[in-house]
């Protein structure tokens, strides 16, 4: 028998575009003569719904919609994903329905609560396995989380099942599909079932879902792979309840993986809030470059627009490279030159200032004024025309507060906010493999915000490998700093690097959403006080 993974991009609160989706899919798939479709977990309403599930209009409006699909499948059976409200409590569900009729209602194990999950806020676990037969083969449903741990797996065994079935809203983050397929592994090793995987795909917010669903038979082998990150209707053939091999997709390289999945996070969260079209200030640096080249690669060069604007400090080249990359993607271009509005600036702070000292030497003040004139301009440029603004901070800055509140980070979408500076280089260098857009010096020239003469960002950071790397272990593998200094990092880099994410909470707080690609971003996963005394003992 045949049965089909869809593997769709739903959209968080529209029931009814995602009921006529999985409509779509179903049809789709029995006409490929599939008897039974998966689709990811909570499809029905989209994942994660955070607190519209606390709306008891929201409740009630998933309810309907599982009938209202549930009465249009017809004869092939679809295992759906859903809310389910029953006796005032509500769970996270799976239906099995056919022919107008709810079959089965499996209500997931576990709910995790931890990374960017928090799903013990809405729901209330289940603990009954669900079997349901079809054509003389034993299925069993699982959702997501339950088969990180033993035991909603071995339950489904023991109530009889062959094939387990899992739906998932898992969200990407480098190097995730190697963690799903060892669990699937331990999953078949404590039971024999065979597993079909069933994932989102699409973004939402700051979590991009990556798809990538595939199918293992019992021995642990990889007999279907589908591709990651686009819509896709997945065929498995069943020969009694083992998967046999027919559609393996090749795997990319990382730097592949992740621009796309940048390039969808762009994608959908510009299409989903219907947003016309993006802004960003283009400087001749690499951020600026690499964000300008995502949108345009993800909505079209029409739907983007690079304002070049030069001080007294900005160098020629910085210019020349602005124009040549704006022409070769074939994005809207224009360039407002903000001398004038600096001077007016500092005439009017004038008299201000020269009460404060040191009041006849430029610093960080009028660095940062020249960011927020940009901010400004951006901003005004927005409001006109409806696109937002892009902003280019990548991870490395936005944990060290490398950025100028109200200038650099005012806008409504932070692309690179969780891609580290030395990932940016490799994602261009990737980029340019494929096509090249961005001039070698762009990649070859020292980082510099070009706000006074003659800076680099080096004159204020450790070099980015150093502070990536310092990075890297702090944030993502949660280390302290007694840990990190008996890796071997340099002393004052590393006190330093700590510090400086430790002050800089209070920046992070207000910046824009962005796109998470690795195991913590600084965003749902990242909730630390901005008041607080606490400092890691040596
Ligand atoms: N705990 C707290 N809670 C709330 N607000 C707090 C605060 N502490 C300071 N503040 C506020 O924050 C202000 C300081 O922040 P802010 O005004 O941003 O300025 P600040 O962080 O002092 O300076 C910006 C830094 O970013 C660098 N930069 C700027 C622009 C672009 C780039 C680049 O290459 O990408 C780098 C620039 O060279 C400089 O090192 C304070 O004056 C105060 O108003
Ligand atoms: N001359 C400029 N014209 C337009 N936008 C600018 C200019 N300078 C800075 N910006 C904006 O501010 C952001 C901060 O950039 P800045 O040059 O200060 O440092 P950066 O982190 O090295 O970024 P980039 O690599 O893009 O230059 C830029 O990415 C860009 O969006
Ligand atoms: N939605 C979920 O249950 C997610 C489970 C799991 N932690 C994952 O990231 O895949």
């Amino acid at each position: 028998m045949k049965l089909a993974i869809a593997q769709i991009n739903c959209t968080v609160g529209d029931l009814g575009g995602n009921t006529r989706k999985i409509l779509d899919y179903a049809n789709q798939a029995k006409n490929a003569g599939a008897r039974l479709v998966v689709t990811p977990e909570l499809a029905l309403s989209g994942y994660p719904p955070e607190d519209l599930l606390l709306r008891h209009g929201f409740r009630h409006a998933c309810q309907n919609a599982l009938t209202e699909l549930a009465g249009k499948t017809g004869d092939i059976t679809v295992v759906v994903g859903h809310p389910h409200l029953a006796a005032d409590k509500l769970y996270n569900a799976a239906s099995v329905i056919r022919n107008g009729k709810i079959i089965a209602t499996y209500l997931k194990n576990l709910l995790p609560n931890d990374s960017v999950f928090d799903e013990r806020r809405y729901f209330e676990p289940g603990f009954r396995p669900c079997v349901f037969e079809l054509d003389g083969i034993r299925f069993a449903i699982n959702i997501c989380q339950d088969i990180w741990q033993e035991g909603s797996a071995t339950r489904a065994k023991e109530g009889g099942a062959e094939v387990l079935l899992v739906l998932n809203a898992s969200p990407y983050h480098m190097n995730k599909q190697a963690l799903r397929y060892d669990l699937a592994r331990k999953r078949i090793d404590e039971t024999g079932l065979s597993i079909v995987y069933a994932n989102l795909i699409g973004g939402q917010d700051e979590l991009i879902f990556d798809g990538a669903s595939f199918a293992m038979n019992a021995r642990g082998d990889v007999t279907h792979q589908f591709d990651a990150l686009v819509e896709a209707l997945g065929m498995v053939e069943l020969e009694g309840a083992a998967p046999v091999t027919t559609e393996i997709a090749p795997l990319e390289s990382l730097e592949a993986n992740v621009y796309k999945a940048l390039c969808l996070g762009v994608k959908d969260y510009i299409g989903k809030n219907r947003i016309p079209g993006v802004l960003l200030g283009l400087s001749g640096g690499v951020d600026s470059a690499l964000t300008m080249t995502i949108a345009a690669d993800a909505l079209g060069a029409d739907k983007v627009k690079a304002v070049m604007m030069p001080s007294r400090f900005t160098a020629d080249m910085s210019l020349l490279d602005a124009r040549t990359m704006a022409q070769t993607l074939g994005v809207r271009y224009t360039e407002f030159p903000i001398e004038p509005v600096f001077g007016e600036f500092k005439d009017t702070l004038a008299k201000e200032f020269a009460a404060l000292p040191p009041s006849d030497v430029p610093d960080l003040t009028e660095e940062n004024l020249q960011a927020r004139i940009r901010g400004t301009l951006l901003m005004a440029l927005s409001n006109k025309s409806g696109a937002i603004v892009l902003i280019t901070g990548n991870k490395s800055e936005t944990a060290v507060g490398y950025s100028t509140l109200y200038g650099d980070t005012a806008g409504g979408f932070a692309v690179l906010k969780d891609v580290t500076k030395t990932m940016v280089y490799k994602l261009c260098q990737y980029r340019n493999g494929v096509g090249k857009v961005i001039p070698d010096r762009v990649l070859s020239r020292a980082p510099s915000a070009e706000l006074r003469p003659d800076q680099t960002d080096q004159d204020s950071l450790p070099p980015y490998a150093v502070l990536d790397a310092i990075l890297e272990e702090y944030v993502e593998h949660d280390m302290s700093l007694e840990e990190i200094l008996r890796m071997g990092y340099d002393e004052r880099d590393a006190r330093r690097v700590v510090q400086l994410i430790r002050q800089n909470e209070y920046k992070r707080r207000q910046s824009p959403p962005g796109i998470r690609v690795t195991s913590r971003a600084f965003g749902k996963d990242w909730r630390y006080p901005i008041t607080a005394r606490y400092q890691d003992q040596f």
